[in-house]
């Protein structure tokens, strides 16, 4: 088994930081989702760890390795990012059989095969040039590349935000396929969680530069609960927990918690307690204080 291994990563910009000391360990062979807010870091990570832009401080590791100007280990990485965000005149310019024809010579483990059959699927025209795409159809050239370059480890920077509905789920499923039949380790940012939360294996929560979380997504929604009620009946059923979201309307109140190993709501109090979806946990962890 594999491990990519961020130790200590810290990215300043102007001064300012942007990423501080980030730890982070990916295992081969899962599928990660990677949420946070606007400008939480996340593009900025994902392309410390495929060595594509250097930490200020800290190290990234493949099994031990550094990933930096190593291409033996830089074989092994994939970062496709939004086509839209890194066209200059040069790729916009060029047709999309041209881009992709340059990709494979980039990427060592290129899968013509499946970059062909993805060609289909996604109904590209290949003769049109990059600037004259629409943004689902830049989408679906950065999803093609990553599928098809075979890396171990892909990371995918807001693959579907250009898609629309059918294309997204069309995505989702060719994502999982791959993963089943290889067992390639997928990073997936998105902010648009729900559609992915039964995608994501594990869930990365990235906030104001730093990782609040890193949790198997299942067991992540098994703790998380919305309690409400009257206030002294919801205060009294949560009292020593720590509370993540807090909404109050009157006389009434609403709280999320994250239970503990250990940790339980109390019994005895006229409580609603239901679960919560990943939008809802990420919103009480990322949105307003409590
Ligand atoms: N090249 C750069 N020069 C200066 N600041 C930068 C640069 N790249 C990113 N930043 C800053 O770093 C912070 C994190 O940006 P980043 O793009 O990594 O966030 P993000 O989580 O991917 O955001 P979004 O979800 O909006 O794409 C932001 O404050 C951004 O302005």
């Amino acid at each position: 088994m594999s491990k990519l291994v961020g130790k200590g990563i810290t990215k300043t910009y102007g001064g300012k930081d942007v990423l501080h000391s980030v730890d982070l360990e990916l295992e081969s062979g899962k599928i990660y989702g990677m949420i946070g807010r606007n400008g939480a870091g996340k593009t900025t990570l994902l392309s410390i760890l495929t060595a594509q832009n250097p930490a200020t401080k800290g190290s990234v590791t493949l099994d031990g390795e550094p990933v930096w100007e190593n291409p033996a280990a830089l074989k092994h990485l994939c970062f496709s990012r939004e086509l839209a965000q890194v066209s200059g005149n040069n790729v916009n310019t060029m047709k999309v059989k041209e881009y992709l024809r340059i990709a494979a010579t980039f990427l060592p483990n290129w899968d013509k095969e499946m970059a062909d059959r993805l060609i289909r699927e996604f109904d590209l025209d290949v003769k049109k040039r990059i600037g004259k795409l629409s943004k689902g159809m830049m989408s679906m050239v950065t999803v093609l590349t990553a599928l098809a370059s075979k890396a171990d480890f892909t990371f995918l920077d807001e693959p579907t935000s250009g898609l629309d509905v059918v294309a997204r789920e069309k995505f989702y499923k060719i994502l999982l396929e791959e993963y089943e039949q290889t067992g390639r380790t997928f990073i997936v940012s998105t902010h648009i969680i729900e559609e992915a939360a039964d995608v994501f294996e594990e869930v990365v929560v990235l906030d104001k530069g730093s990782i609040l979380l890193k949790e198997n997504t299942q067991e992540l929604l098994e703790r998380s609960f919305h309690v409400s009620g009257r206030a002294e009946e919801v205060e009294a059923a949560v009292s020593g927990l720590r509370l993540y979201h807090e909404e109050r309307i009157g006389r009434s109140r609403g709280v999320t918690v994250l239970l503990e190993p250990g940790e339980k709501i109390r019994d005895g109090y006229d409580v609603s307690v239901q679960r919560l979806s990943l939008q809802k946990v990420f919103l009480a962890l990322c949105g307003e204080e409590a």
